[in-house]
C-alpha cells in the first residue's frame, strides 16, 4: 500500500480492499519504524485513528470523495486546533494553537486523516532542513544527504511512503526544492490560490501553500481541495477554482509550447548530472510531440539577491511578534522588560532566523530603504516582466529546480549564501508569484534523485499539471522508491 498513490488508494478504498483504519494504521507503523528520518517532530496517533474510523464511517453512508480517508501529514507550519504547531523553533516549541488553518481545515473536510505535523527548517528558513530546533531530517534515498528544504520534512515522509501525501509551504522554493531532492511531486501554487489563513507567516508577498505528492495526479486531488478564496487572508484571491484533473486530463504534450531558459541551461554552478538529466526530459517532451523551444529571462540572475533583501525584511517585521510577552518562548528570570525580549528572543530563535532579523532589519531602516528595499522591488518588477514576456510565446518553462542532486548533511550547514544558491532555479518564481512545479525526472550520481521544474502562467495550474502528468505518462521516474532500510 505504501507505494501507492492517492488516485490508486482511493480506489482500493472504493472497492472496499482496505479501509482508512487500516491505511493510518499502516501509516502510522511505518512512521515509527523510519524515526530515524527524523520527518516528524508530532505524530498523533489517537486522532488520526478517530479520523480513520470516521472517514470509513461516511464511506459507509456512501458520503466518501476522492480524499476520504487518506492519510496525510501537515508541515508543522500549519496550525493544527489542539495540536502543537512549532515551525520548528524553540520559540514555539510550545505552542498549541486554538484554530485549524484553511488547509488543514479544508483537507479534513475533504475527508483526509492527519497522521502529524512534519519536521522543517525553523521558520521555513533553509534549503536542507538542517536548521531545525528538533534536527535534521535524512534524506530517504541516502541518509547521510539532506532532504532539502525547508518542508524537508514532508518530502521525506512521502519519498519513504510513510504517508502518500503532505502539505507544504514555498516562500523561495521550499517545495519544489525538496520534493527534486527527494523524487516527489511537489507544487506550489499561483499567490493568491491557496489561503494562508493560520500559517505562520515567513515573507508575506512570497509565502504559499501547496500539495507534495508521489504523482502530478495526486497533486491536482489535493490542490482541488485547498484552492479557493477565503476572507480571512486577504491576500487571497476571489477567483473560481478550475477542475484540475480534467484540466490535467485535457491537457495534450502535442503542440505544448514549452520554453527552455538559456539563463537555467548555462548557469554557474548547476551539475553536469542535473543539465543531462533535464536535456533528457526537454528531449522526451519533444519526442512526445511538445514544441520546445529556447528562451531568455534575461534577469534571472538577479533572484537570490533580490530574495534575500525582500525575504528577511518581511520575516523582520513578521517576526517582531515573538517577543516573549504574548506567546512563545520566554526566558528564565527576566531581569527587566529590556532584557525578557533580548533573552527571549536571543535565546527563543537559531542562527539562521537570527541572522535573517539582522539583515532584514538592517534594509528596512531609515537610510538604507531605498538602497536595498526600494532597490529589490524595482529588479523584482524586472523579472516578472521577463516571465510575461516569455508567456507570450510559450505554455510553460522547463528548467532544473535545483543546482544539485541532495547534498551530504552538513556540506553547506555553516555557508549560508552556498545553502542561498540552492534556490537559484526556485525563487524567482515566488518573486513573480507564479505557479511552479517538481517532478523527478532521473538519477545523479549515488541514485540520487533529480528534479525537473516546470512553471506555468498565473492560475494556470491546470495546463502546469497536465504538463507534468504527460511527462509522467512517458517516464516512470515517479514510480521510483527509495531502497528499504529495515
Ligand atoms: N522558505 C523557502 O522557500 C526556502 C528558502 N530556501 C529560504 O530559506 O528562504
Amino acid at each position: 500500500m505504501h507505494d501507492q498513490t492517492i488516485a490508486e488508494l482511493a480506489a482500493a478504498l472504493e472497492r472496499g480492499e482496505c479501509s482508512s483504519v487500516e491505511l493510518t494504521r499502516a501509516a502510522l507503523e511505518r512512521i515509527e519504524r523510519a524515526a530515524d528520518l527524523n520527518a516528524f517532530i508530532t505524530v498523533t496517533p489517537e486522532s488520526a485513528l478517530a479520523e480513520a474510523e470516521a472517514a470509513d464511517a461516511a464511506r459507509a453512508r456512501g458520503e466518501a470523495g476522492p480524499l476520504t480517508g487518506i492519510p496525510i501529514a501537515h508541515k508543522d507550519i500549519f496550525c493544527t486546533e489542539g495540536v502543537r504547531t512549532s515551525c520548528a523553533s524553540r520559540m514555539l516549541e510550545n505552542f498549541v494553537p486554538p484554530y485549524d488553518a484553511f488547509v488543514v481545515e479544508r483537507l479534513r473536510a475533504a475527508g483526509t486523516v492527519s497522521v502529524g505535523k512534519t519536521n522543517m527548517d525553523e521558520f521555513a528558513m533553509g534549503s536542507s532542513n538542517e536548521t531545525s530546533y528538533f534536527g535534521a531530517v535524512k534524506n530517504p534515498w541516502d541518509r547521510q544527504a539532506v532532504p532539502g528544504g525547508s518542508s524537508g520534512g514532508s518530502a521525506a515522509a512521502v519519498a519513504a511512503g510513510l504517508v502518500p501525501a503532505a502539505t507544504g509551504t514555498d516562500t523561495g522554493g521550499s517545495i519544489r526544492q525538496p520534493a527534486a531532492l527527494t523524487g516527489i511531486s511537489g507544487l506550489k501554487p499561483t499567490y493568491g490560490r491557496v489561503s494562508r489563513y493560520g500559517i505562520v507567516a515567513f515573507a508575506s508577498s512570497l509565502d504559499q501553500a501547496g500539495p507534495m505528492a508521489s504523482s502530478a495526479e495526486d497533486l491536482a486531488i489535493l490542490l482541488q481541495d485547498m484552492a479557493g478564496f477565503d476572507r480571512r487572508d486577504s491576500t487571497c484571491v476571489e477567483r473560481p477554482v478550475p477542475d484540475y484533473r480534467a484540466q490535467m486530463a485535457a491537457t495534450d504534450l502535442r503542440g505544448l509550447r514549452v520554453g527552455l531558459p538559456r539563463e537555467f541551461l548555462e548557469a554557474e554552478g548547476v551539475d553536469a548530472e542535473v543539465s543531462g538529466g533535464i536535456s533528457a526530459a526537454a528531449q522526451a517532451l519533444g519526442d512526445a510531440g511538445a514544441e520546445v523551444r529556447e528562451i531568455s529571462l534575461p534577469n534571472a540572475g538577479m533572484a537570490v539577491p533580490v530574495y534575500y533583501v525582500i525575504a528577511p525584511a518581511e520575516a523582520s517585521s513578521n517576526l517582531s511578534r515573538f517577543d516573549g510577552v504574548r506567546y512563545g518562548y520566554r526566558c528564565e528570570a527576566p531581569a527587566d522588560l529590556e532584557d525578557l525580549y533580548k533573552r527571549s528572543r536571543g535565546e527563543g530563535f537559531g542562527e539562521e532566523v537570527k541572522r535573517r532579523i539582522m539583515v532584514g532589519t538592517y534594509a528596512l531602516s531609515a537610510g538604507y530603504y531605498d538602497a536595498y528595499y526600494h532597490k529589490a522591488q524595482q529588479v523584482r518588477r524586472l523579472v516578472q516582466q521577463d516571465f510575461a514576456r516569455a508567456f507570450e510565446s510559450v505554455d510553460v518553462i522547463a528548467g532544473p529546480t535545483a543546482p544539485s542532486t541532495a547534498f551530504p548533511l552538513g556540506a553547506k550547514a555553516d555557508d549560508p549564501v552556498q545553502m542561498y544558491l540552492s534556490d537559484i532555479f526556485t525563487i524567482a518564481v515566488n518573486l513573480a508569484g507564479l505557479p511552479a512545479l517538481s517532478v523527478p525526472a532521473g538519477f545523479g550520481g549515488g541514485g540520487r534523485p533529480i528534479g525537473l521544474q516546470l512553471i506555468g502562467s498565473h492560475f494556470d495550474e491546470g495546463r502546469l499539471l497536465g504538463a507534468a502528468h504527460g511527462y509522467q505518462q512517458i517516464t516512470d521516474w515517479h514510480r521510483q522508491r527509495p531502497p528499504v532500510e529495515e
